[in-house]
């Protein structure tokens, strides 16, 4: 029988001094990985505490293995192939938040800590009026976060060396500051005094960060039996990630407290953080977000799967180098490479990532992803830029449905199923217009100001041009629509 992860490898010692609200894959391969190369290599003296956002019960699978687990990193770097083992051990404990509440909020008591990480998804970083100073904790992740900083500034009486450095990895414009506003909204909701609103100005520091590696967790049965037999070990926390990694932070003054750059991982300081995010969030996010329903629907299921498609690698090929670049405000050789980097990566034979897991919350992801580059390039062109409007349409034959699942739709690809997943009232939306004609399900659609932040219908040309081209994709099916507009 095989050692499991905890007969093999001990905890490394270090006070405590980051609290990590997530406890999700990406953290585990990002925030604390470069912590955990950081107290071994950088002397950053420092474990983690992680709180789980919203799990009512302490996952069991943390404490079984005593918080230790390996992140493997695989794939191609500098032309050469990467495998790289890390066994994580600055995990101290895994907490949730409503179960553990007392032994969570005695941590705001915590002389050492110092620094608060966080994701919570996009959808995370909400203000939410319901939520109340004594509940046990409130609802929302600002809204905990707030009733934390109160606590700790109440116990060491706003002491201002006790402040706390807040770096949220959420992918949504500004995290810190968007964080930041949230917890004032509390703060004025809760007519807490103006004197922690002065406490949290002079001694807490809410940062703008940016993130980027491609993390898909645990792998499918067959590999993670394969890579357990490798390590010798048994891991239920296995973490696949690819070596990559950049976390921009705009800080400067941050350096030298945060020594995380290392072989597979780069920090990046600095006053501004807007180019990193358009130039990752635009090409590519923007390339899942564009390419991966359209794929899904004709057929494959993974990215490294549409990169081996000609159809499908074409025309992301277009879509990417014809239509995103040109949008992205910077120099365009910069803005090239770092496209063709990101093909690269998304050839990495050794990272499977699912166009299902991509698929989640589409069309938060399409307003972030691909509006703003599909407004540049009409505003620049004067004309719709053909493979992000087809985009729209893609996403719109993927949701349609009025099959309701377990807080999901279910969708229909040939014989089988696929769940989707997004807000439910979005859901609910779909499906009570899914059997409408085309025009009218299109139309419907984008006239949702709150989904869009503006009602789409009212782009010139745009309403009916995803209706062309969802009416090729009923009739001829995806991949042979995608096949047609290739020729053009
Ligand atoms: N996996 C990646 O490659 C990757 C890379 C960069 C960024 N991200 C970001 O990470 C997020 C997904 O996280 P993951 O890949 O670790 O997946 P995951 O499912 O393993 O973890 C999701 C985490 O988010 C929490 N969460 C979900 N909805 C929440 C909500 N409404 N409020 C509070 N907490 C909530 C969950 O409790 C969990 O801790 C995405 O938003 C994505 O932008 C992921
Ligand atoms: O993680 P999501 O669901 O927000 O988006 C899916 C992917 O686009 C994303 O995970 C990227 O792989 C990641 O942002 C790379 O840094």
């Amino acid at each position: 029988m095989m050692e499991s992860i905890e007969s093999c490898f001990t905890h490394s010692r270090h006070p405590v001094r980051v609290l990590q609200f997530g406890e999700g894959r990406f953290m585990r391969a990002f925030v604390d990985y470069a912590i955990d190369v950081a107290n071994e290599e950088q002397g950053f003296d420092g474990n983690v505490v992680i709180v789980t956002p919203r799990a009512a019960r302490r996952p069991e699978s943390f404490a079984r293995q005593q918080n230790l687990y390996t992140v493997r990193l695989q794939g191609m770097q500098n032309g050469r192939k990467v495998v790289s083992d890390r066994v994580i051990t600055c995990i101290d404990d895994v907490l949730s938040p409503i179960a553990d509440y007392d032994a969570y909020m005695a941590l705001a008591r915590l002389d050492t800590l110092a620094y608060i990480t966080s994701n919570t998804t996009d959808g995370g970083i909400v203000f939410s009026p319901g939520d109340k100073l004594e509940d046990r904790p409130p609802r929302t992740y600002p809204a905990k976060l707030t009733q934390f900083l109160y606590a700790r500034y109440r116990y060491f009486n706003g002491a201002e060396d006790k402040g706390l450095v807040i770096l949220p990895v959420e992918l949504i414009d500004h995290n810190g500051r968007t964080l930041r506003a949230c917890v004032n909204q509390y703060a004025a909701l809760w007519n807490l005094p103006s004197a922690f609103s002065l406490w949290l100005d002079k001694a807490c520091q809410f940062t703008d960060t940016l993130v980027d590696r491609i993390v898909t967790g645990y792998p499918d049965e067959q590999t993670a039996q394969a890579v357990q037999k490798e390590l010798g070990y048994t891991d239920e926390l296995l973490d696949i990630a690819e070596p990559f990694a950049l976390w921009a932070i705009e800080s400067p003054g941050l350096e030298r407290r945060l020594p995380f750059t290392s072989t597979y991982f780069q920090a990046v300081f600095t006053t501004d953080i807007t180019v990193y995010k358009e130039r990752k969030v635009r090409i590519l996010n923007g390339a899942h977000t564009s390419m991966v329903l359209g794929a899904y629907l004709a057929g494959l299921d993974y990215v490294g799967q549409c990169m081996a498609d000609e159809d499908i690698r074409l025309s992301l090929e277009q879509t990417v180098y014809n239509e995103i670049l040109p949008t992205v405000p910077m120099n365009q050789n910069d803005v090239r490479s770092f496209a063709n980097a990101v093909f690269e990566r998304f050839e990495n034979p050794f990272v499977h990532h699912e166009l299902l897991a991509i698929s989640l919350n589409s069309t938060a992801k399409w307003r972030a992803r691909i509006l703003p580059s599909l407004k540049d390039s009409l505003r620049a062109t004067g004309q719709l830029p053909q493979w992000l409007t087809y985009s729209m349409a893609a996403l719109l034959a993927f949701y349609r449905s009025q099959d309701k699942g377990n807080d999901c739709l279910i969708g229909h690809r040939g014989g089988d199923t696929y769940p989707i997943r997004d807000d439910a009232d979005r859901l609910a939306f779909i499906a009570s217009h899914a059997a409408l004609p085309d025009v009218a399900y299109v139309a419907a659609v984008l006239k949702q100001m709150d989904w869009w932040g503006e009602d789409l219908t009212e782009i010139p040309g745009f309403s009916q041009a995803v209706t062309d081209h969802l009416s090729r994709i009923d009739t001829i099916g995806v991949r042979a629509h995608i096949r047609e507009m290739l020729k053009k």
